[in-house]
């Protein structure tokens, strides 16, 4: 686990302010998500905070160290999972044990049975140790994805950063892959940051929204402080009454039961997604 700080992040491209003066704080293993319209800046703000893209002013900071370049204990996944398809689910995941310098060691699956192992682990967190051997191409787009974080998990993070995971997958798909994206991050007590464009997703699964707009944070609050007032500032004129329809997780949830939820005794993290329900910790 690691707390990551934003502060006072800018990032212009010419006359394009693509983020404007971001600032927060994550504590240690929470679940962010990343709401904003396209082209708020959520790619910026992941990137940056990843150490991909530089900020023209501000800092991004992980427990005190500035982030200057990307770093092994920080893990992405994309939107298109980058994934080989003539690779299987497993080897594709064993790719997630290189920094870039190994790659080629990497394909020739020289890793060291540790480092197999936990490939096989993080496709059972994934759910599909059982598909390991399968092509990628023969798997379904959502499969596809669930690879894409299991190689992510597999660099043994302690920061997952996601950009827009489930963009591109039907509605079930995208829920199963929110599903272990949450489950894999509780799990593994990581702080993981999600951008996502589908608010009722969002509500389901995430724990704190950071709300931009026009590069501007204009939001940062837990789920009961999530209102459709906040939804409308962030989304400006955009229909989003649509948006909002009620999910199964339970709205008067407040922060402490969403983790006592979580924690439920007998109750994977999964399946106490699943059941929405709230409650105090036992
Ligand atoms: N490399 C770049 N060069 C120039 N402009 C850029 C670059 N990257 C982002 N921008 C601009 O910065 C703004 C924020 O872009 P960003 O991709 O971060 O938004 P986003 O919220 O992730 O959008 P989307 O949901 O479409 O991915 C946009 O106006 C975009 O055109």
């Amino acid at each position: 686990m690691s707390t990551l700080v934003a502060d006072g992040l800018t990032k212009t491209f010419g006359e394009t302010v693509a983020l404007d003066n971001v600032s927060f704080e994550i504590p240690d293993g929470e679940f962010v998500v990343i709401l904003g319209v396209s082209g708020s800046g959520k790619s910026t703000l992941l990137r940056c905070l990843n150490g991909l893209t530089a900020p023209t002013s501000g800092e991004v900071r992980i427990d005190d160290t500035p982030v200057l370049e990307p770093r092994d204990d920080v893990a992405m996944v994309f939107q298109q999972h980058n994934i080989i398809e003539n690779m299987t689910a497993y080897s594709n995941a064993l790719t997630g044990t290189l920094n870039r310098s190994r790659y080629v060691e990497s394909l020739l699956q020289l890793q060291s049975d540790d480092e197999k192992y936990r490939a096989l682990e993080a496709l059972e967190t994934v759910g599909l140790l059982e598909e390991a051997q399968q092509k990628a191409r023969r798997m379904s787009g959502g499969q596809q994805q669930r690879v894409g974080i299991a190689r992510a998990l597999v660099q043994q993070p302690n920061i997952l950063l996601a950009d827009e995971p489930v963009a591109s997958l039907d509605p079930g798909s995208a829920q199963k892959v929110m599903r272990y994206l949450r489950t894999a991050a509780q799990d593994r007590d990581l702080t993981a940051m999600i951008s996502l464009h589908q608010v009722n997703l969002a509500r389901k699964f995430g724990q704190r929204f950071i709300g931009l707009r026009d590069g501007r944070k204009v939001f940062d609050g837990y789920r009961d402080e999530l209102t459709l007032d906040v939804i409308d500032e962030i989304y400006g004129d955009v229909d989003t009454e649509g948006m909002f329809a009620k999910t199964d997780v339970d709205e008067r949830t407040d922060r402490s039961a969403d983790i006592a939820t979580d924690g439920a005794e007998g109750a994977s993290p999964a399946s106490a997604i699943d059941s929405g329900t709230g409650g105090s910790r036992s």
